[in-house]
């Protein structure tokens, strides 16, 4: 009736403000105000806006550059994308200029074949039609064989499903998994921040292991069972097990007896295992050969009946880091058709991923072989970036461990280092006034003091009591010297300001 009669409306006072707005916070899905994600918070925040200080008063800060070290974003610090890549993908979104002359000389014959061959496999050719909800499935076919030849166990296409990166294929298995809140999905800590957002918006518990920093950040099968046991006595009922290997944040490669383990505390437990893969290409120690689960289950003799494995990989880290186009996969094995099934409906309510990633994806799976025109030049652009990772990796553990009251353990893997730091109790002190953590406090003197982003360890997950922080190993080469110059200037002065 409030509408009937324009007068009244007109006449009435304005509700008060509080009910005016449709939307507040204490009006939205109490899950989304739960749900963290510190890779992208409050110092990145500051950051962004220091760097627009930069732009608009040049000279108003002690340094005329914001380093960020807080994503494992390559490309937004200038590494270089892989040629063959580039080159299939530039041909296959524009086919017209594919039987041009011209394209012989400005695209390699190897990459002219391989986008005719994808194009064939695309309905219509079309990159810009919609795809099955899994993926195309040429792709996926090129994928399976990929996953095959690097395992040397078969993959079946039907078992991929094309995601837009990894972290929308998390986030469907966590829809698939949770019920409630008496569902836990078992999580290592520290842990990439999109396990615990993702469990939280999907209103789950997130039951976490300790990794263990004093061994290497190795991931005990005693703590699981602890964790584990701990868990059910609270009513709540463990659904999965997240490894992720190598380790972000921690950087550690698994061994591949503590895998099959891993994999027999899964099988023994009833747990789906979801192993987080993104990092397989990004090994920089000898002693440490990546492993997919999904093999060495097989080796151990399990099969689809055994257990099951949703493994995720994308196109974002490695040597092609492509993290903006967005490309990934889960494959989804152990699970019956009737599971499936429901996992490619929620898939298909996105109808499918982006089709630059689908072909990205395949590409990162089967890349120029020997023999290929293109094989030298994309082995020499791959190992270039790897290696010069594994001395970024070095150079910046090196610094880290010369600092006082900081140990780092090495980073075998991955794009990240995780120092830990001893603060004097008067910077502990500090941070109680200023109303943060002490490792965030730290992270933001750090900022305002040097430019340098690194996310705190509060953001990961850490022991109580123990102080981190997340360093990447991605600023170019020419630039590590200044990071470390910076730090290490920055951090005997807080270290003297702040001394007991
Ligand atoms: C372990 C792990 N899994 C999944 C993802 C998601 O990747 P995509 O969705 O891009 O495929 C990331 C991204 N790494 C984040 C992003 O940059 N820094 C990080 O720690 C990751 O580190």
């Amino acid at each position: 009736s409030r509408f009937l009669s324009s007068t009244s409306v007109l006449d009435s006072p304005p509700p008060p403000p509080s009910s005016m707005a449709p939307v507040s916070l204490d009006t939205i899905n109490p899950k989304v105000l739960k749900c963290e994600y510190a890779v992208r918070g409050e110092v990145v925040t500051l950051a962004q806006a220091l760097q627009e200080e930069l732009k608009s008063k040049p000279g108003s800060h002690p340094f005329d550059e914001i380093l960020y070290c807080n994503i494992g974003n390559p490309q937004s610090l200038g590494q270089q994308p892989i040629t063959f890549f580039r080159e299939v993908l530039a041909l296959c979104d524009h086919p017209s200029i594919l039987d041009k002359s011209e394209t012989q000389g400005l695209f390699s014959a190897d990459a002219i074949e391989r986008a005719w061959q994808i194009l064939d496999q695309i309905p219509g050719r079309a990159t810009g039609a919609y795809s099955h909800s899994q993926g195309i499935k040429g792709l996926r076919d090129t994928i399976a064989a990929g996953i095959a030849a690097r395992d040397g166990f078969p993959a079946d296409p039907n078992d991929i499903f094309l995601t837009d990166g990894a972290s929308p294929a998390v986030h469907m298995m966590m829809q698939l998994l949770i019920r409630s809140e008496k569902d836990g999905i078992l999580c290592p800590i520290p842990q990439y921040p999109l396990y615990s957002a993702s469990i939280a918006l999907h209103g789950g518990t997130l039951v976490p292991y300790y990794l263990d920093e004093a061994a290497g950040w190795g991931l005990e099968v005693s703590e699981l069972k602890k964790q584990l046991a701990d868990a059910k006595t609270k009513g709540i009922t463990p659904r999965a097990l997240v490894v992720i290997n190598p380790g972000n944040p921690t950087g550690q490669v698994l061994a591949e007896d503590n895998q099959r383990e891993i994999v027999d505390f899964c099988k023994t437990e009833g747990l789906v295992l979801l192993a987080d893969e993104v990092y397989q290409e990004n090994v920089y120690v000898p002693e440490k050969k990546f492993h997919s689960f999904k093999k060495v289950a097989r080796s151990m003799g399990y099969g689809e009946k055994d257990i099951s494995v949703v493994s995720f990989q994308s196109v974002s880290k490695g040597y092609y880091g492509e993290c903006g186009k967005r490309g990934g996969y889960m494959e989804v094995t152990g699970f019956g058709p009737e599971i499936r099934e429901q996992i490619y409906k929620v898939a298909s309510v996105n109808l499918c991923s982006n089709i630059s990633g689908q072909i990205l994806a395949s590409l990162v799976m089967s890349p120029p072989k020997v023999g290929d025109e293109s094989y030298e030049s994309y082995s020499a652009e791959k190992d270039g970036i790897l290696s010069s990772l594994a001395r970024r990796a070095k150079t910046l553990e090196d610094a880290f461990n010369k600092l006082e009251g900081v140990t780092c353990n090495k980073a075998e893997g991955a794009m990240y280092l995780f120092p830990r730091i001893r603060l004097p109790e008067k910077a502990i002190k500090a941070a109680e006034a200023a109303k943060t953590a002490p490792d965030n406090f730290y992270c933001r003197r750090l900022l305002n003091a040097t430019g340098i982003v690194f996310v705190p360890g509060s953001g990961f997950g850490q022991v109580a009591g123990t102080w981190h922080f997340r360093c990447t190993i991605l600023p170019q080469e020419d630039k590590i010297p200044a990071v470390v110059s910076r730090l290490t200037e920055f951090h005997k002065s807080f270290m003297e300001e702040f001394r007991n």
